[in-house]
């Protein structure tokens, strides 16, 4: 899509509804442990920032413990409604919630959670205070006037302020990168370049010299110099997009180079300073992978000076709207009326592809009209004026149907949209079967598949709908 322009983002009066008031009130926990190494210990899991508080050995962990039978990261805790959910991280030993080995559980209070020998009292404390909430609706083109998005904005601004480096994480098409831009536009570095690589989209033979740079000679094909990611965003920014993808090796001349603030380009031995900050993006679970051993925890501890977790659109109350009204201004221009009842069909659907996926909702519908059709809940998909198909989004699930041509054909479309809708059949079948042929793992089937992990995930954000 087209980047937003300040004056699109700031349209607030196509805001529907009044914004809430800025206070907000949830129930928070508290965690004693009451056998272990660290007994008498006692942490408090209360709303606001970070959404979730790590218990393990590691030193940088919320909770930090002593426990040898704790793993680095063991356990994070988050605040989920309510309830308190606790989830093991890959833990060596597991975590027990009243005995029963977990994998997640949701706590409502007073159960004990053992992790390795050390035992933790979840007592809850009832409604408190929770993070201060921004009346704003919007952080730079950041848009959002849900309850979860306001509470995010002074963080992101007193982020914007300083340098510190910060891992922005979320779901794909969650904003992310336009987080980032916020960042650095409202920040002192405003002025310098903001610069982003994505760690996905460079074959790992080539990711250290698109970092670092290269010298003329340095490698085959290496005809002339070449300045790097880093040396291009001096002065400035630069956002190192899915940081979780880079490879290992790697992963240890990026830490050299932010410690040092110096990189040196592939087949030269000089050091070339740089002034950067550092942002990091990633749609997967950094402690899973540190605990899995893809990603180093000392670039972690580096990158996650700070950590900003965008909420999925499917949590933001409200947003889908806000932001469907924004879109369809931007698209069919200022004044052009809003189709009625076509917001309340968008908020009645998960958005797997977040707001990246609703702005496609919204672009096909300026385009096509009442033709267009919208996702709706999993429970089929409807084409307003035509019947539903007995299924989801493309076509009907195997042994929920007959023959899924027939049924396609039976619905009298133009040949490109039921060419489409057998086309997303196909490739929801195709990456369910290559996600279990490599037990899930994402890089392997994309591989297998032989296209890019990133259309690969565009693929399989498909498939859940
Ligand atoms: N809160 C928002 N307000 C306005 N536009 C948004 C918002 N969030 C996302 N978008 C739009 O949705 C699209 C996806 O956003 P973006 O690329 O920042 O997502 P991402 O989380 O970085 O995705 P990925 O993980 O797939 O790279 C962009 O076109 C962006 O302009």
């Amino acid at each position: 899509m087209p980047p937003l322009s300040d004056d699109d983002a700031a349209s607030t009066e196509l805001l529907p509804g009044p914004v809430r008031p800025a206070t907000a009130t949830a129930e928070s926990f508290a965690l004693s442990v009451m056998a272990g190494p660290d007994e008498g210990r006692r942490f408090t899991v209360a709303p606001g920032l970070p959404s979730r508080v790590l218990a393990g050995t590691s030193p940088a962990c919320d909770i930090p413990l002593t426990d040898r039978l704790v793993s680095r990261r063991h356990a994070a805790f988050e605040l989920a409604g309510a309830r308190l959910r606790v989830t093991d991280l890959g833990s060596t030993n597991g975590t027990f919630v009243q005995g029963i080995r977990v994998g997640d559980a949701y706590l409502q209070g007073s159960e004990l959670v053992r992790i390795g020998e050390t035992v933790l009292r979840v007592e809850a404390l009832g409604l408190t205070q929770a993070a201060e909430l921004s009346p704003a609706v919007q952080f730079g083109r950041l848009l959002g006037a849900s309850e979860e998005m306001r509470r995010l904005y002074p963080l992101c601004e007193r982020l914007a302020a300083s340098s510190v480096p910060v891992v922005i994480e979320g779901e794909t098409g969650t904003g992310k990168e336009v987080l980032a831009e916020a960042l650095h536009e409202q920040g002192p570095r405003a002025a310098g370049p903001f610069v982003v690589f994505d760690c996905t989209a460079v074959p790992p033979t080539l990711v250290e010299s698109a970092l670092f740079g290269h010298e003329r000679g340095a490698f085959t094909g290496a005809n002339e110099t070449r300045r790097g990611v880093f040396e291009e965003a001096h002065g400035g920014t630069l956002l190192l997009d899915e940081i979780g993808d880079l490879d290992l090796s790697l992963q240890a001349k990026l830490l050299r180079a932010i410690q040092r603030s110096e990189v040196q380009r592939v087949g030269s031995s000089r050091w070339i300073r740089v002034d950067i900050r550092v942002l990091a993006a990633t749609r997967r679970d950094l402690e899973r992978e540190i605990q899995a051993g893809r990603f180093r925890d000392d670039l972690f501890f580096r990158l996650a000076v700070a950590r900003i977790e965008l909420p999925p659109l499917r949590k933001r109350r409200g947003d889908v709207t806000v932001l469907a009204h924004h879109f369809f201004q931007q698209l069919a221009g200022r004044g052009a009326p809003f189709p009625q009842g076509f917001g309340e069909r968008l908020e009645d659907y998960d958005w797997p592809g977040n707001v990246r996926e609703l702005y496609n909702a919204v672009a096909r519908r300026v385009a096509l009209g009442e033709a267009a059709p919208i996702e709706t809940t999993r429970a089929g998909l409807a084409s307003p004026g035509a019947p539903a198909p007995a299924s989801t989004r493309g076509g009907a699930e195997p042994g929920t149907s007959g023959d899924i041509v027939e049924e396609i054909l039976a619905l009298n479309l133009p040949l490109p949209r039921a060419r489409e809708r057998i086309v997303d059949h196909f490739e929801r079948r195709y990456v369910q079967r290559v996600l279990a042929q490599h037990g899930g793992n994402v890089s392997n089937a994309a591989a297998a598949s032989g296209i890019a992990r990133r259309y690969f995930q565009i693929l399989r954000a498909r498939r859940s709908t």
